[in-house]
Formats: C-alpha cells, sequence, structure tokens
C-alpha cells in the first residue's frame, strides 16, 4: 500500500541476539528485504561470504567509502562495517521493507538520511544473560568478548534515539513483537496519507 518501503533498522549490544532474532524473522516474513552489510571482519566459521556478510579487505572497504557507495559506515571493534546505498536506495524505492541490522553509531547516520525510518532497540534481559550469551556463543577471543562488552555499554546509552525497545527473552516472542511493530508501521496514518488522499479524489459524490 505504501509507495515506498519502510526502513526498519535493529541495533544492539554485541551477543543480545540480533542475529539469531533476524534470522528467525526472515524464516517468517517474505515481504522484507534484508540488506546485506560489507565488513573487514574476519569470516567466522559457518558464515557465507554474500550471504552474512560481503567480506572486504581495508582497501576495498576504503575505495566504497570513497565512491559514496555506502549508506552509513562505522568502525567497531577495530573493523568496518557499512550498507550498501544503492541496495537500500532501489529496494525502497520499489515499494520493498528493507531490514538493517546495524550497530548503534551506523544507526544515528541512517537516522540523519532516513528519519522516518524506524529504529528497534533489542534489549538482554540482564547484564549477566549477555556477558554469558556473548561468551557461549565462543566465536571470539577473549579480547574480542571484552571490547564487545566494553561497547555494550555505550551502545545501551544510545537506546533513547530508537522507536521501540524490544527484550530478547525468549526468540519467538522477540520475533513477535518485531512483527507488531512492522504491522503497527504500515498501519500509520502519516504513511498512507498520500494514498487515502488519492481515494477521496477519487470519490464522485455527484453520481
Ligand atoms: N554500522 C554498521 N554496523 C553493522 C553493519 N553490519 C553489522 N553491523 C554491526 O556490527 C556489530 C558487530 O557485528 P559482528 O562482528 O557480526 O558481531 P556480533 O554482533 O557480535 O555478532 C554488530 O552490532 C552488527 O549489528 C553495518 O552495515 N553497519
Ligand atoms: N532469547 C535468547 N535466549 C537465549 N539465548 C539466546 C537468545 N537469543 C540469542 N541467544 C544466543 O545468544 C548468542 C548471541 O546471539 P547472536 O544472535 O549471535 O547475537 P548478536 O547478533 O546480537 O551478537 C548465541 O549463542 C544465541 O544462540
Amino acid at each position: 500500500m505504501d509507495e515506498n518501503g519502510i526502513l526498519f533498522v535493529l541495533s544492539g549490544p554485541s551477543g543480545v541476539g540480533k542475529g539469531t532474532v533476524r534470522k528467525e524473522l526472515f524464516e517468517q516474513e517474505d515481504d522484507l528485504a534484508y540488506s546485506i552489510s560489507m565488513t573487514t571482519r574476519e569470516r567466522r566459521a559457518g558464515e557465507q561470504d554474500g550471504v552474512d556478510y560481503f567480506y572486504k579487505t581495508n582497501q576495498q572497504f576504503e575505495q566504497l567509502i570513497a565512491d559514496n557507495e555506502l549508506l552509513e559506515y562505522a568502525r567497531f571493534v577495530n573493523n568496518y562495517y557499512g550498507t550498501p546505498r544503492r541496495y537500500v536506495e532501489n529496494t525502497l524505492a520499489a515499494g520493498q521493507d528493507v531490514f538493517l541490522e546495524i550497530e548503534v553509531q551506523g544507526a544515528m547516520q541512517v537516522k540523519d538520511n532516513f528519519p522516518e525510518g524506524v529504529f528497534i532497540f533489542l534489549f538482554p534481559p540482564s547484564l549477566d544473560e549477555l556477558k554469558s550469551r556473548i561468551t557461549s556463543r565462543g566465536t571470539e577471543s577473549q579480547d574480542a568478548v571484552l571490547k564487545r562488552l566494553q561497547e555494550a555499554r555505550s551502545e545501551i546509552d544510545m537506546m533513547d534515539a530508537y522507536d521501540y525497545v524490544v527484550v530478547n527473552d525468549d526468540v519467538q516472542k522477540a520475533v513477535m513483537k518485531i512483527q507488531s511493530i512492522i504491522q503497527s508501521e504500515h498501519c500509520r496514518r502519516d504513511r498512507i496519507a498520500k494514498q487515502y488522499k488519492r481515494l477521496l479524489e477519487e470519490v464522485n459524490y455527484d453520481a
């Protein structure tokens, strides 16, 4: 019904379950497009190029920045991460919703460019649970885990800039809450104002 798709942005501290919740959401939603990010981070076991991320060298990434190919980018724990601009702009223009899973500095850049975007913050049930999730995932060195936990504090400080907060106590419940947010945003009067104005214009009162 909307002319342009809606841009949804999910952030939250490392280990809160963004990837897990996002994957489950995409199992259930067909009308949502996931924007695969670019990163210079090393590929983790089980990750695939072009599925989880597009893996780039520092030089390649800096070229993407120079060519204005990124909608936003940020450095996070010594690596670059960024969102491909054309994919997001073209998909939204084609009327499809786009979903980004990115950290807070990048999300704030997106907010500058797309203030009409919908910003969702995934929150841990407790800090102890966050620590145990990120440690038990077992994908990072001890040093990288520590750095991610240090980042968590400043990420949580940015929560006020988000429209919605979803606690990830249970994956299915968190997914359902995000689905409700998506549905609600599609019903917002200001988003469908153009459509109903057109509809009213079409009504012929003399007939
Ligand atoms: N700014 C920005 N952040 C991103 C992007 N893609 C992923 N991230 C974020 O970068 C952070 C680190 O991601 P990752 O290395 O996969 O670690 P994980 O969050 O611990 O699984 C997470 O907060 C991601 O959401 C992107 O395109 N732009
Ligand atoms: N609701 C949840 N309850 C328990 N464990 C969870 C939940 N959500 C995610 N996890 C686990 O926490 C760890 C971190 O999740 P992940 O999706 O990789 O986080 P992020 O992408 O935010 O860094 C993973 O081992 C995942 O299986």
